[in-house]
């Protein structure tokens, strides 16, 4: 069975618990538990794995391979803006992935309308709110499934 990875950076597992006005009340584990089982309901396997580390993020992506994984979601928080390490692993690994943001970063802080890693990414996703990981997912599995 093909695996999507979903991977969430730092600060992320503070969904829906502050800042809802910016990142909605819905919390990591709904959106995890969401996209598992719509994930399950179209015959392909969701991992996922939240860290406030970005070396333990890294490992996981090295692990990717090993274990199957056709697609990688990947919301890398603040990572997005600074991390050229988070990029060589993503590039490393050669699955494609699709960068998530909750927000609409295009009309923030101008630090964090830099991305390290959307040109490497195979699409980018930005501003629909938590909504927008399951976009994700229904684009990787329809991927997936054409390929
Ligand atoms: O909009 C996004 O999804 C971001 O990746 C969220 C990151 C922040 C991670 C979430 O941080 C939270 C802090 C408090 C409450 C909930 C989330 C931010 O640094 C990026 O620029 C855009």
């Amino acid at each position: 069975m093909a695996t999507i990875l979903l991977l969430n950076g730092p600060n992320l597992n503070l969904l829906g618990q502050r800042e809802p006005e910016r990142y909605g009340h819905t919390t990591l584990a709904d959106i995890e538990s969401e996209l598992g089982a719509r994930a399950h309901a179209a015959g392909v396997s969701l991992d996922h794995f939240q860290s406030n580390h970005e070396g333990a993020l890294i490992d996981r992506i090295h692990a990717a391979p090993a274990e199957g994984v056709r697609r990688i979601l990947i919301n890398p928080g603040g990572l997005t803006h600074t991390s050229v390490s988070l990029r060589d692993a993503l590039l490393g690994v050669a699955i494609p992935f699709y960068e998530i943001h909750i927000s609409n970063v295009h009309a923030r802080e101008a630090f964090r309308q830099t991305s390290l890693l959307a040109d490497v990414a195979a699409a980018t996703l930005a501003g629909f709110g938590p909504r927008g990981y399951r976009l994700a997912l229904d684009a990787a599995i329809a991927a997936i499934k054409e390929s």
